[in-house]
């Protein structure tokens, strides 16, 4: 149970994940999610929605949780059970609900009101609704479901061909309330040439440290990235005509969707996870687009709506200063209930554009998993990002301490919900203090970062630099 919280030596330079946790788990902050991350990765035994009632009876603090469930560790414990949500499909529900529940329709995420309504699923909160259809998981989740994507061959090629690299992946070391604390599954980051390597190793940062381990995406990886990318283009299409009234969202590229690195998680046995995170901004730049595939042993892909809470309740009053970071940390009387997507092998599952700033997503312990012919136990997953120039480290903002920011957006407070902004995220290296580096992100309709002159877009960085930085942003998006 204890080999997923460990004080061993860091995979990275110094230390931390490849790509996520921007916005939850594995971020440094004390937010639910956080908390959630580390009580799930000393009990991963226990589903989250317990773990989440036990944290809430003890008033949110992770320590009394910790000694409620050493002290209780006997009795029986409430599991989520695959194949016991035996269902196929929502739509007779839908159809009822539809007539009951129009009005109940999310607000939209591009400023106008829904075109196409759907029917809300009633998600309670501490419940979870289990989709297996494309048809609903379309309709009740920023997501769409492509089942046996691949040709069988080219499938089982790419699963034999991970399963082979994910040998010598590693677990994700990051910091949590001063432990550092490994990912409870393995993961390796793929990019297209020799020359992209290098940026990765040496311009890119996460998590306030720099990659050692990039590799060359594999000849399956590749291959396989143009069909997923057709594929991924096609599903973006479908969703602004079906979802948005054939308006893509504010800040959305208008751009082809293009993937350029491929992050491959294995999940080795039921007990292996990914806590609740929203992936990272950064590079992908606002209302970003993901491409999922999964092969191996079906697992349970979970979503929940981030419900906005008003600002009221914020202890410091302090979510409107520009010093101060705004709160983004996820209370859980926010939250709605989750969302379970089965995810056989062979299938692509498209992270829309609601998806990153709204939603939260984790892969949950199983109690049990059926053996897959070719994987065992484990479960392979690729996803496809599209790293956008504009993006670049070289040309966004950086923090006193030199490093380039991280970008974050507000999540929960209903004031500057939405906003994106700027901070430091050297704090999140095991050992070190971050600065309190903050900026508010501008984006054009077409997400492109707008730098304001004189704004400060990097430690020491004069005006002059600023208006080329401008220039240079502008010739990227021109091109
Ligand atoms: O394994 C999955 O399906 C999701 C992985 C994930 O959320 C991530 O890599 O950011
Ligand atoms: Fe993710």
């Amino acid at each position: 149970m204890d080999a997923f919280v460990t004080r061993k030596k860091r995979k990275f330079d110094e230390g931390l994940d490849c790509r996520n946790s921007g916005n939850g788990a594995g971020d440094g902050d004390e937010s639910t999610d956080v908390k959630l991350a580390l009580l799930s990765s000393l009990h991963p035994d226990l589903d989250q929605e317990s773990l989440l009632d036990i944290l809430l009876a003890h008033d949110g603090s992770v320590q009394a949780t910790l000694e409620s469930l050493r002290a209780a560790s006997s009795k029986p414990r409430r599991l989520v059970v695959p194949g016991s949500h035996a269902q196929t499909s929502l739509r007779s529900f839908a159809a009822a609900a539809a007539a009951t529940n129009a009005t109940a329709a999310p607000p939209t995420t591009n400023g106008t009101a829904p075109l196409v309504k759907k029917a809300r699923l009633l998600s309670r909160k501490g419940a979870t609704i289990h989709l297996f259809d494309p048809k609903d998981i379309s309709d009740h989740t920023p997501c769409t479901v492509i089942h046996n994507f691949l040709p069988h061959q080219d499938a089982n090629d790419l699963l034999a061909e991970l399963l082979h690299e994910s040998e010598t992946f590693e677990q994700i070391t990051f910091k949590l309330f001063d432990n550092v604390v490994s990912s409870p599954h393995t993961s390796g980051f793929f990019v297209g040439s020799d020359y992209e390597m290098n940026q990765q190793k040496f311009e890119y940062v996460y998590n306030g440290a720099k990659l050692t381990d990039v590799r060359k995406l594999t000849p399956q990886l590749e291959k396989v990235k143009a069909r997923v990318q057709n594929a991924v283009n096609q599903e973006i299409r479908e969703r602004i005509r079906t979802h948005h009234g054939g308006k893509k969202l504010k800040h959305q590229s208008p751009r082809p969707w293009v993937p350029n690195v491929a992050c491959v998680n294995c999940y080795n046995g039921p007990e292996q996870n990914v806590g609740w995170h929203s992936d990272q901004l950064t590079y992908l730049g606002p209302r970003p687009i993901i491409g999922s595939l999964s092969l191996g042993v079906t697992r349970e892909f979970r979503v929940r709506r981030i419900v906005p809470k008003p600002s009221d309740t914020d202890p410091d009053g302090n979510t409107n200063s520009n010093k101060n970071p705004p709160d983004t940390t996820d209370a859980p009387e926010t939250n709605e209930g989750q969302i379970a997507i089965h995810l056989p092998h062979n299938s692509l599952l498209v992270m829309h554009a609601e998806m990153q700033e709204e939603w939260k997503h984790s892969v949950a312990p199983a109690p049990t998993i059926d053996p897959h012919p070719l994987a065992g136990r484990r479960r392979i997953n690729i996803t496809y990002r599209d790293y956008r120039p504009a993006f670049h480290p070289r040309l966004t903002p950086k923090c006193a301490c030199g490093v380039p920011g991280v970008l974050r957006v507000v999540q929960r407070k209903k004031e500057n919900w939405g906003r994106y902004f700027w901070m430091c995220q050297t704090g999140k290296v095991p050992g070190r203090e971050g600065c309190t580096f903050f900026q508010w992100a501008e984006f054009d309709e077409d997400g492109e970062p707008v730098v304001a002159v004189g704004v400060r877009a990097g430690a020491g960085t004069t005006i002059a630099a600023v208006g080329q930085q401008q220039q240079q942003q502008k010739k990227i998006a021109d091109t």
